[in-house]
């Protein structure tokens, strides 16, 4: 008898079974699914940036914040209602973070095992946020007391406690307007910033250094062999090569033949002259004219340049003239280490009337929040102004009196403080003028080939003048305010 049809004949049965089919089978007659259950990870981060999102990319955070109602892309525009999305009062999805370390760690890159170099590039050890420091009143120059709360992330931010190493990861010659110049990246191992160093040393050219020539100016860490596998190739494609490169160079340079010490020459010779230069992004590639530092970077380069006049040693013997020898050390420390955004807002400051001090305050910012650490670890990775007896000590090109302090303070054997007049004063100058070829050529309009990096010849406008003013009234740089009245 059927069992779905108690009462029917088994003839009935089976003329049933054969109009509806078989009894369906039971729940209990399938296997148990094998497949992993849909992963809400991956289903949040596909549909959050699309189906290329892997697993991976989510836990490693590819896309930090994505999750976050204010994070650019997160918003859906097809429900935009007129309502901003950032005010959105759902409640914050989770925004999952890597707990993994970076791979140089998990490998152990940068941690020199057996004494052995290391080959990897300097890198910060942790990607920590940036800390933020919250002022809860500040007081502008003015001595008016705010009581608004200001957060101020630092430009350089510090991300490794650790001991600081500089590691020049490449260098290569440049043809400038004032001769050739050797320009050297660095990384270093306190901030995530590529400092760098404009070397000039044409005598380079020539080959290894001569006992009667100065010391090449060459950094070591470059040169240093970073492992056995190195190629000479790679050595060269780096830039540890002495002389000039040809299509036929094969040979790297040798680290005790690049840093031999010379002492024929080096007493009778000035220490080299050098520049710690902050970037400028407003000045140096746009061409502002509200400050001087694109003129000063260029200045910089071209009074390094200038050939140097060796006395004679005997009555018999006549002068002899050197190529210019020294060093910019270039700082990523944009706007006084406040960074080019906080920059341009100081900037609408100071045409609301504030000057560059004021306006610095006013941000929540330092009037100048630049360190000298990095800067003076690059000079001597170079072989310049450190205290050993093998270190030259250096002639310093600037006017901050606080610069050539913080100098010494980090260990930089300064021996001389040259100034640095701004050209738009000596063009205007007569006295000035007179001992400046590029002051006089722009008195009569001339152009000057590479006289600055932008315009070609001085500039000057009331924005500068402003500015040059600030600095030797409020931040003590040490120039001759001789411009009282610019017409005068
Ligand atoms: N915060 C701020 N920074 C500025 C302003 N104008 C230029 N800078 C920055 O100032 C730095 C250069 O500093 P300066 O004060 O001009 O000169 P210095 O390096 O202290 O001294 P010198 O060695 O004599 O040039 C660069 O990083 C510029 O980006 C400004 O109005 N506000």
């Amino acid at each position: 008898m059927h069992p779905s049809h108690p009462s029917a004949s088994d003839a009935d049965a089976a003329l049933l079974d054969l109009l509806t089919g078989p009894t369906p089978p039971t729940c209990k007659t399938f296997l148990p699914r094998r497949d992993a259950a849909l992963d809400p990870l991956l289903i949040a981060a596909a549909a959050a940036s699309g189906p290329h999102v892997t697993r991976n990319h989510y836990t490693h955070d590819f896309f930090p914040g994505v999750m976050l109602p204010q994070a650019e892309g997160s918003w859906d525009w097809t429900k935009f209602s007129g309502q901003d999305a950032s005010t959105n009062s759902k409640p914050k999805r989770m925004a999952y973070v890597s707990r993994q370390a970076p791979r140089s760690k998990r490998l152990g890159l940068n941690i020199p095992d057996d004494g052995k170099e290391n080959t990897a590039p300097l890198s910060p050890s942790e990607n920590l946020p940036s800390p933020s420091k919250t002022r809860p009143t500040d007081s502008d120059s003015e001595g008016k007391s705010r009581s608004r709360t200001t957060t101020v992330v630092p430009e350089s931010i510090k991300v490794n406690p650790g001991p600081l190493e500089v590691k020049c990861m490449a260098r290569t010659r440049i043809p400038t307007p004032h001769g050739p110049i050797f320009l050297h990246l660095y990384h270093n191992s306190k901030d995530n910033k590529e400092h760098m160093a404009i070397v000039v040393d044409p005598a380079q050219f020539d080959g290894p250094p001569n006992p009667d020539s100065p010391p090449h100016i060459r950094s070591k860490s470059l040169d240093a062999v970073w492992s056995e596998n190195e190629t000479e190739m790679d050595r060269i494609t780096r830039g540890a090569y002495v002389g000039r490169l040809s299509p036929t160079s094969k040979q790297a340079s040798k680290p005790s033949e690049a840093h031999a010490h010379s002492t024929g020459m080096s007493d009778q010779i000035p220490s080299p002259l050098i520049r710690i230069h902050s970037e400028c992004f407003t000045g140096e590639t746009v061409g502002s004219m509200r400050c001087d530092c694109g003129e000063q970077l260029d200045e910089a380069i071209r009074l390094i340049s200038q050939p140097i006049t060796v006395p004679p040693q005997t009555p018999l013997e006549q002068p002899k003239t050197i190529p210019g020898r020294g060093a910019i050390v270039y700082m990523r420390q944009e706007g006084r280490g406040i960074g080019l955004l906080s920059k341009i807002r100081a900037y609408n400051l100071q045409d609301l009337g504030h000057d560059t001090v004021t306006a610095n305050l006013m941000l929540g910012h330092q009037a100048d929040e630049r360190g000298y650490e990095i800067a003076v670890a690059i000079l001597r990775d170079l072989g310049l102004g450190s205290k050993d007896e093998l270190g030259e000590g250096v002639r310093v090109l600037t006017n901050n009196p606080d610069k050539v302090q913080a100098l010494e303070n980090e260990g930089l054997r300064v021996v001389e403080r040259v100034p640095m007049i701004p050209r738009s004063w000596k063009t205007r100058n007569p006295h000035l003028a007179v001992s400046d070829p590029v002051a006089q050529a722009d008195q009569k309009g001339e152009k000057v080939v590479g006289a600055t990096l932008i315009g070609g010849n001085a500039v000057y406008g009331e924005d500068l003048d402003k500015y040059l003013r600030t600095k030797v009234l409020r931040m003590g740089h040490m120039l001759p305010l001789w411009l009282e009245d610019p017409e005068q």
